[in-house]
């Protein structure tokens, strides 16, 4: 057994005080639910060991992370740490709450230049167009920050010292933080896929993202809440976090050998418990008013193309969200296997949801949703995220650029201009690679006719060029009156944000979702 985690202390205080967790708070326990002190925070049973999933089916306690290459028992199997993990202890573990060294939320790192994306599997928190706040690297890690604020804490500089020496071999440390997870927790990997998919670094890769911006607490504490209440549906308790906090120190301790001391594991224990005490709260909070999760019965079915399906479904209980929004999605036959789509409409009377699904090669779910989802199936719903939502304190105009299946939220974008009986101008660019692959132009024709203020643009462009086919259409500016919208693959907000900074929309009335988590969408 991981030692740390035997001689980690006692559960946090009350969470009354709200914001960031108690600096000298204990671990991984909500601030709401006080524990005696001196108590571990584990089962509460004193063992440490993290109780099953409660409240919840395995079937659907699912947590999220998926595996690259092979399944996590195989990982689990093939992995031998090279010395016991028992052997770490961090630092302060076993010190008073009053020696334990404080937690290092610094609140004062410009937050444009930093945000973090969103959550990894339920993730595409929309977000105005900021530094890409965390790259996203073919091997699925984030790149450093490059901070050109003030200088970092030095937990910051610590754990961003880690980050850099397993950048290279992230592959294997994720391979070997499952490993760890899944032999010392057994009753863990119930809750994730039965095959982890390339998805597998999610979890890891959130943690490393969220850690890699301590620093920056407004921002952090947003997105950790989102995670925190977003991990509700895979039936995440508290006692969970100091499970994977062991996996978390054990793995970067095995790979971060030449910079691996007792300072940064110190430096580490303190990020993460600051990680899990944020998501452990936002999830109690959340807790009391809302479901983990809904259930969903598709009401209709119609495919567009060979490849794309609108699919429309009444959540078994009223679902509340706003127009350019996404939620996470999980079909009866891939249990655990969520992906996110967004709305594809403003919310209506009905209560009725709808999305856009482009069946992609070798993509469960998106597969099973085009070809094999019927009327009278159920699927499920995580909770609704993303901020890429209309402004309506202002009435600037909105400059929208959807590309292919990314034209849901930006019809619901128009819907809900439509809805607040606003006359802002909205110039829609619908973009596609063939004539046969804009599905959707004749609802977004039918609003055109609709509404004087709309005007909807296709451009057909099959080299990918979408948005510099766009730079045609900059003389219908000057722009500087818009805030910009994107939605569509990664590839096309990028070079759309180019275009959109070119035309002189400023960096921060630039919205989409998250880039990272973009790559992980709809499959
Ligand atoms: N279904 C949904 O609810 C949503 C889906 N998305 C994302 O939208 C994407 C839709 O995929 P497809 O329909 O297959 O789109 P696609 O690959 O057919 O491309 C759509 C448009 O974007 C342009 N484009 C593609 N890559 C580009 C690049 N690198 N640079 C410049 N322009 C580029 C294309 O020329 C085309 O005009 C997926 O990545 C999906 O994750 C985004 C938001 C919501």
């Amino acid at each position: 057994m991981f030692e740390a985690r035997q001689t980690m202390d006692a559960p946090a205080h009350t969470s009354g005080e709200g914001g960031m967790p108690d600096a000298g708070g204990g671990w991984f326990s909500p601030r709401r639910q006080p524990s005696p002190q001196g108590q571990p925070s584990g089962s509460g049973d004193g063992t440490g060991e993290p109780s099953a999933p409660g409240g919840t089916t395995a079937e659907h306690s699912a947590a999220r992370a998926g595996e690259r290459g092979r399944t996590g028992d195989d990982a689990a199997a093939a992995a031998t740490p090279s010395r016991p993990v028992s052997a770490i202890r961090p630092v302060g573990s076993g010190a008073s709450r009053r020696d334990r060294p404080r937690l290092s939320v610094v609140p004062d790192l410009p937050g444009e230049d930093a945000a973090p994306p969103a959550e990894g599997d339920g993730a595409r928190a929309g977000t105005a167009e900021s530094a890409p706040a965390a790259t996203a690297r073919p091997d699925g890690f984030t790149e450093p920050r490059r901070d050109t604020g003030p200088p970092a804490s030095p937990d910051a500089l610590l754990v961003r010292r880690t980050l850099a020496e397993i950048g290279p071999v992230a592959d294997e440390v994720t391979s070997y933080f499952y490993a760890l997870l899944f032999t010392r927790h057994p009753a863990l990997r119930s809750m994730f896929p039965v095959a982890m998919d390339t998805q597998r670094d999610r979890l890891l890769k959130a943690l490393l993202t969220a850690a890699e911006h301590t620093d920056n607490a407004a921002v952090l504490t947003e997105y950790l809440q989102h995670l925190g209440r977003g991990h509700r549906k895979y039936g995440t308790q508290p006692a969970h976090y100091p499970a994977v906090g062991e996996a978390l120190l054990g793995a970067l301790a095995r790979f971060a050998t030449t910079t691996w001391d007792a300072e940064s594991e110190a430096a580490w224990v303190r990020t993460y418990t600051t990680i899990s005490q944020i998501m452990i709260d936002a999830a109690a909070e959340n807790e009391l008013h809302a479901p983990a999760w809904w259930d969903a019965e598709v009401v209709s079915h119609d495919l567009r193309t060979s490849d794309i399906a609108v699919v429309t479904v009444r959540p078994d209980t009223p679902y509340a969200f706003l127009a350019g929004q996404y939620t996470t999605l999980e079909t009866p036959w891939w249990p655990r296997v969520w992906r996110h789509y967004s709305f594809a409409g403003a919310p209506r009377s009905d209560g009725l949801l709808s999305f856009h699904v482009k069946a992609v090669p070798a993509g469960w779910v998106s597969n099973a949703l085009v070809h094999r989802a019927r009327p009278g199936d159920v699927l499920r719903l995580g909770p609704p995220a993303g901020s890429m939502t209309v402004d309506h304190t202002t009435d600037n105009g909105l400059l929208c650029l959807g590309g292919g299946t990314g034209i849901a939220p930006i019809k619901a974008l128009v819907e809900d201009v439509a809805t607040h009986g606003e006359r802002r101008t909205v110039e829609v660019f619908y973009g596609a690679r063939t004539d046969y692959d804009l599905y959707d132009i004749d609802t977004m024709l039918r609003l055109q006719q609709a509404h004087p203020w709309l005007s909807v643009r296709p451009v057909v462009d099959d080299r990918a060029q979408f948005p510099s086919a766009l730079r045609e259409f900059g003389r219908h500016g000057p722009w500087d009156g818009f805030d910009a919208y994107l939605s569509g693959p990664p590839g096309m907000i990028r070079s759309g944000v180019h275009a959109l900074r070119a035309f002189g929309i400023p960096v921060d009335r630039i919205r989409h979702d998250s880039l990272e988590d973009l790559v992980a969408v709809g499959d």
